[in-house]
């Protein structure tokens, strides 16, 4: 799939839910987006983490973020919650729905597939989406079950098998090494605790 505006949209890709967050997590998708995030991720996912009535509550309020904002607004995992919430697209890993169903149900959506090692790529339909998550790049200890970082040469080698497709580095990445992801070849870096713990959050979007 080809959208023009895809490396400009994965530049500064914030991803959190509200177990990310000691705080209100609209107000801190607020801040993050008056600092100049490009992209919102909609992830509510593991301890602590919000379902049923009160997950798609949240979600509401910060698709309306997003909106006011105009931040692109991508779903973590659930289709069905795209739908429910309008959303721009849904980022998918390997063990989630197919990204062959997904673009037949969503033909105009964006689709994100997260990929961290050479034989992932080999059965990924890589031209049926729209941007690849590369990564871990650098430890994380955010999400439970992530696989072991992969470092910048996973994303170095991302770019040079494919030139023209948007890549997004995750994991680890903060203001201090985010550069370095981006010269690898990404086109962006997606974050959560470098936001979501920020003590300030306008600096922690201005440094990546
Ligand atoms: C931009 C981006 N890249 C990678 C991921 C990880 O997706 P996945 O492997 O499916 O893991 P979960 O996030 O679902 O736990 C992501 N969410 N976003
Ligand atoms: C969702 C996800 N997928 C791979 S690492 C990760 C967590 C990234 O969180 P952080 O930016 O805090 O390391
Ligand atoms: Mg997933």
């Amino acid at each position: 799939m080809m959208n023009k505006h895809l490396p400009w949209i994965l530049r500064k890709y914030f991803i959190m839910g509200s177990q990310n967050c000691k705080s209100d997590p609209v107000e801190i998708l607020k801040k993050a987006a008056e600092a100049g995030i490009t992209a919102f991720q909609f992830r509510e996912k593991g301890e602590g983490s919000l379902s049923g009535d009160a997950k798609l509550e949240l979600g509401k309020k910060l698709r309306d973020v997003c909106q006011q904002y105009k931040i692109p607004f991508i779903v973590n995992d659930d289709m069905y919650l795209v739908d429910q919430l309008e959303a721009d697209g849904i980022h998918i890993g390997q063990d989630d729905l197919s990204a062959k169903g997904l673009r037949k149900h969503f033909p105009n959506k964006i689709i994100g597939l997260s990929v961290s090692n050479a034989n992932e790529v080999a059965k990924s339909p890589t031209s049926l989406v729209d941007y690849i998550g590369a990564g871990p790049v650098f430890d994380t200890s955010t999400k439970a079950d992530a696989k072991l970082a992969v470092g910048l040469e996973w994303i170095t080698s991302l770019r040079k098998q494919f030139p023209e497709l948007p890549i997004v580095g995750i994991g680890g990445i903060t203001s201090a090494n985010a550069a370095s992801v981006i010269e690898a070849g990404a086109d962006g870096v997606s974050v959560i605790s470098a936001i979501t713990k920020a003590d300030n959050i306008k600096n922690a979007v201005n440094g990546l």
